[in-house]
């Protein structure tokens, strides 16, 4: 089952020209978002550039949010990853869905208007609140962790 989000198209290329975010397959779990640019944009080695996707999606569940990941392809062949890494959408964000974008390889890469730079995740989420305790109950690991359990 699919669920519904409410999306607003904040310029008239997205959803004419430049297609809505959807899935590729039916398995799939990202939605490709797309650049929209005026015209080419190059990435030069180091740089990071955040490009908009004309596009803003309101979660409104708590329940709810969205990461923005890159896509395989671009970031094993090109370098074009995300300046964040990974994008976190709040579930009340209402603003403007943005995808930094990172060329850390050694090649400038072009991005033409349109093209997809990143996918779109929404993924469930659980909000904490803290129990403040002076013991925790004793586990296995404990504070291991680092390589704690070795290399192999
Ligand atoms: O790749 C991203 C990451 C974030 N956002 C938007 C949605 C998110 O809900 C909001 C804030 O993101 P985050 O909390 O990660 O950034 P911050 O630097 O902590 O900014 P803020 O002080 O606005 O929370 O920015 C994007 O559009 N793209
Ligand atoms: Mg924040």
């Amino acid at each position: 089952m699919t669920h519904k989000l409410q999306l607003k198209i904040l310029d008239p290329r997205v959803g004419q020209d430049i297609p809505l975010p959807a899935y590729g397959t039916d398995g799939a779990a990202g939605m490709d978002l797309r650049a929209l640019l005026d015209e080419p944009l190059t990435i030069q080695p180091g740089e990071t550039h955040l490009i908009g996707t004309g596009l803003a999606i309101y979660i409104e569940d708590p329940a709810l949010a969205a990461t923005i990941l890159p896509r395989s392809g671009l970031g094993h062949k090109h370098g074009i990853v995300l300046g964040n890494l990974v994008g976190l959408i709040d579930s009340d964000y209402q603003g403007e869905l943005m995808v930094s974008c990172w060329n850390r390889g050694q090649q400038a890469f072009t991005i033409e208007p349109g093209d997809r730079i990143a996918q779109l995740v929404l993924l469930p989420v659980v909000q904490a609140s803290f129990t403040v305790v002076d013991e925790f109950a004793d586990t296995q690991r404990g504070a291991g962790g680092f390589g704690s359990t070795g290399h192999n």
